[in-house]
Parts: structure tokens; sequence; C-alpha cells
């Protein structure tokens, strides 16, 4: 059973349908993105399900129950929005025990939980300060800490690592993936993040237009995008047409064996650090010339002209192609995503 089943539900806002009747099934201990672009309706799909906003339709099921008409603070789900919001005239201390102290749970309760989350945040020694005195990842580790002492069932993160530099970054979505393992607390993460996603959800579900287009594992989504429109939104892709035959996909630049075997015409996505660049001109390759060049640091993107069409190819930085170089490009078959023509 899920521990969190999201369906149909929809919310207009101002006569726009922000949330076109969103299915969303997240199993006890996952941690799923919902990745989208600026405006497709992410923020607020997770206050419907913290009880911030009523949707207009659908239901939301906590284990099997409806918690639609459950009210915020007894719903199990903590909300982490992406600038803390911390209480900027409490201390450290205070600011994570004040769930706790809204809850009117036990004093001692209340100091031993708070001091097991400084120790958890690596937060020991900030405890008598106060959130301007701490840096951005501090920060977040103080909101994380105040959400986690409810001991939520469901934790939600609102765009958690933008307001933080490159590097703070890559160090606090280790730091939050190692601890939702650790405490196997179900996570929905927002992001517009791709790459973020990629590294460290379960799942992903893209989102776009208040609808959400594919749900499934980061490799999934990747490499076999249900669409063309989640093809783009995740990366930069080839498109050739063609039609299959006989398990062969017949296109312009070449014959690729594939294992569909009906008869279609069909657009093939080819990503392009699928494909294979060569100096050597191998019988098998499709002979192309390098017409332009873009060097960046740990890989290179080149556009490719094959007759009369262009290749999108990315490669490593192992040999370095030069702009008229004549190379060859190798194709697996097995690399290309096939869409109705
Ligand atoms: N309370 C509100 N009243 C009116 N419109 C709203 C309200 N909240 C959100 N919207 C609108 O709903 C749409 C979706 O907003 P939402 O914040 O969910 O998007 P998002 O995908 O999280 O984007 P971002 O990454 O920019 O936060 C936007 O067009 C936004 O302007």
């Amino acid at each position: 059973m899920s521990e969190i089943l999201l369906s149909g539900i929809s919310k207009d806002f101002n006569n726009k349908k922000v949330l076109k009747g969103i299915n969303l099934s997240v199993q006890e201990g996952q941690m799923i993105s919902l990745l989208g672009p600026s405006g497709c309706g992410k923020t607020t799909t997770l206050k419907v399900i913290a009880g911030l906003i009523e949707p207009d339709g659908g239901d939301i099921l906590m284990k099997g129950q409806s918690i639609l008409s459950t009210p915020i603070e007894k719903r199990g789900t903590v909300i982490v929005f992406q600038d803390y919001l911390l209480f900027p005239h409490l201390t450290i201390r205070q600011n994570i025990g004040f769930g706790l102290k809204m809850a009117k749970a036990d004093k001692n309760y209340r100091e031993d939980k708070v001091q097991e989350m400084l120790d958890l945040m690596e937060l020991k020694g900030q405890e008598e300060k106060y959130p301007n005195q701490l840096s951005g990842g501090q920060k977040q580790r103080v909101a994380l800490a105040r959400a986690l002492a409810v001991e939520p069932k469901v934790l939600l993160l609102d765009e958690p690592f933008s307001n933080l530099d490159l590097r703070l970054r890559e160090t606090m979505r280790e730091f939050i993936c190692s601890l939702q393992k650790k405490l196997n607390i179900t996570t929905i993460l927002v992001t517009h993040d791709k790459e973020e996603a990629l590294m460290i959800s379960d799942k992903i579900a893209v989102m776009l237009e208040g609808e959400i287009k594919q749900f499934g594992s980061p490799v999934d989504l990747y490499e076999n995008p249900v669409s063309e429109e989640v093809a783009n939104f995740f990366g930069e892709a080839n498109y050739l047409t063609g039609t299959i035959e006989k398990g062969y996909f017949n296109s312009s630049i070449g014959k690729f064996q594939t294992h569909i075997n009906h008869h279609s015409s069909v657009r093939a996505m080819i990503r392009p650090e699928k494909i294979e660049i060569s100096s050597q001109m191998y019988k098998t390759g499709i002979k192309g010339t390098v017409i332009k060049k873009r060097y960046a640091g740990d890989r290179v993107h080149y556009r490719i002209l094959l007759k009369d069409i262009e290749l999108k190819c990315i490669a490593a930085t192992k040999e370095i192609f030069h702009i008229g170089q004549e190379v060859s490009l190798n194709i697996n078959g097995n690399n290309i995503v096939f869409y109705e023509g």
C-alpha cells in the first residue's frame, strides 16, 4: 500500500487550471522528486499534500485513509520551504523545539528530542545562536531539524538547495540523501533542476503545465521518455524521421537494428551522448564533418553535419575533434527511442 497517494487532484486559481488531475503514488521510505519548470504547479502540489491549500477535486490517501479533512497538524506531513522560514528572534534550540512546543510535548521529551536533532544535524555548539548568526547550510539543517523533530511520516521539501551556492548544494544534497535513507522517511522534493532530480531520487514525476507527464526511475525517464515533450524537457535530443521494417529502422543517415518489429513511420530520438564519435573512418560508421564545437571542460558539445542533417553529439575530452574534421559516427539501435511519426 502507498504511504501517500494522490488521486485526481485538481486546483484552479483565478479560473486558471493549475493542477489538472494529479495522480501520484509514493511508497514508504521513497525519495520522490516533483520536477518541472517554474509555474507548473509543483509547490501547489506540496501545499495540497501538507493541507495548506484545499484542492478543488480529487483525494489524498495516507496508508489508504483519506486525509483531506484531517487538520494540518495531524496529517503527519511537514513542509520545509526554500527560504527556511526560521524564527529570527528564537535561538536555534528554540527553533528546533518549536513544533514540539506547539504540539504540547512533554518538556523532558522535547529537550531530549532537540538534543537528538542537534546531534543528527551536526549542529552541536550552535544551539544558543540566532538564525542570522548561521551559514546557509546550517540554517537549512536547522529547518530540517525543526521539521523532523515532530517525527513526520512524510517530509515535503520545496527547492531545498536553491538558496545555496554550488559547493554547499552538493554537500547538502549528500547530507539530505543519507539522512533520508538513514531515517527511511518518505520524502517528496520539489525541484526544477534535472540533474539534481536524476542524482537523488528513487523516482521522478515530471510535471508540465499542471500534469504529471511521466513517473519513473531516473534511468527510465532519461533513457525512455514517453513523449518528445518529456525527452526535450530532460535534455538535448536529436530527431530523425524514418520507418521501421522487419526489425530495422531506416533513415536518411542509415539503417539501424532495433528490437521493435511492427511496421510504422516513426520519429526517432537519440541523445547526443549516445552517439560515438571516432577519427577512425570505420566502414560501418556514418561519415560526417564537425561544423561546431563547444568545449565544456569535462565534455565537448559538437554539431556534426551528415549530408543535409545536423546531429548534436556530446563526447568526453579523451580525444578532441576540430572544426572541419571528418569523423565517423556509431549509433547503437538500442539507444534509439521511437515515437509514432
Ligand atoms: N495562492 C495563489 N493564488 C493565485 N495563483 C497562484 C497561487 N499559488 C500559485 N498560483 C499560481 O499557480 C501556478 C503554479 O504555481 P506553483 O507555485 O505551484 O508553481 P511551481 O511549479 O512551484 O513554480 P516555482 O518553481 O516557480 O515555484 C503559477 O502560475 C502561480 O502563479
